[in-house]
């Protein structure tokens, strides 16, 4: 059978949840950054006994990331939404997922897909368009190639296509088809010309 990437995307509304990293080093950096350049406001709160000096320095721009500076304990799984695990403590995450599981938690481990709920994507932006890629956990490394390939050839002037195309859709009468018969044939030849 052809192979299949059975994740399903959604777009979060990050800034309305509660997430918990654990562990304060370059992974955690990476993770908590790849979720701040998205949702600048998030609630996310650290906890390790050690952070490293790049992931402090990252968070000084975002006071209302919260750090606790100790070992994980299973009360700071309360009131979360999401945890992510990015410690070298194996034994510790899976303890973390089981837990997680228990409350119905999301939960991604960094190093482990096994243990994941859930994903992280590579994420291009440009305005209002954001495109999320996985390659179902095959290779990060292609996921961030596809990213910047995409970053180049989508045109930085997408915003103002976007921006038409919401004052367009506001100021169209007529029923639901009507109106998406007009979208299609306004939008025909808009990016993809042949
Ligand atoms: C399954 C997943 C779970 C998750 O982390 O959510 C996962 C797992 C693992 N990553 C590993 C390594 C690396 N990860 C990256 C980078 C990224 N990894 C991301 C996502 C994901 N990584 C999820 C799958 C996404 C998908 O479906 O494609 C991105 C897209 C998003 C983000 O992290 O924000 C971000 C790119 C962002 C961008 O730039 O666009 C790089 C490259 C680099 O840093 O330059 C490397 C080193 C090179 C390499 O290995 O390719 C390892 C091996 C660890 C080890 O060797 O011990 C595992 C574990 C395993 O595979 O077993
Ligand atoms: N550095 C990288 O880019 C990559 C790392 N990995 C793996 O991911 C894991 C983490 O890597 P790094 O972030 O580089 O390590 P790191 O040493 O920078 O960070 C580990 C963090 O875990 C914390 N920690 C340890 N025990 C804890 C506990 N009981 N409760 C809460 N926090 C705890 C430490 O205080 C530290 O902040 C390692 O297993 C590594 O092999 C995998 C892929 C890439």
């Amino acid at each position: 059978m052809e192979a299949q990437n059975r994740l399903f995307p959604v777009f979060l509304k990050l800034e309305q949840l509660d997430v918990l990293v654990v562990g304060g080093g370059n992974v955690a950096l990476e993770k908590v950054s790849a979720m701040l350049r998205n949702a600048p406001n998030s609630k996310i709160s650290l906890v390790a006994p050690f952070f490293r000096e790049d992931t402090l320095d990252y968070l000084k721009d975002f006071p209302q990331v919260q750090l606790m500076h100790r070992p994980f304990e299973v009360a700071d799984l309360d009131g979360r939404d999401l945890v992510i695990c990015t410690t070298d403590q194996y034994k510790l995450h899976v303890q973390i997922r089981e837990l997680a599981q228990q409350r119905h938690l999301l939960c991604n481990v960094a190093d482990t897909p096994a243990l994941c709920d859930f994903y992280l994507g590579s994420i291009v932006q440009k305005g209002d368009l954001k495109i999320a890629i996985s390659t179902n956990g095959k290779s990060p490394t292609l996921a961030k190639r596809i990213r910047a390939f995409l970053e180049e050839v989508i045109p930085d002037d997408i915003q103002t296509s976007l921006d038409s195309l919401e004052a367009l859709r506001k100021d169209l009468k007529g029923d639901f088809e009507s109106k998406i018969k007009a979208l299609n044939e306004l939008t025909k030849g808009l990016i993809f010309k042949k």
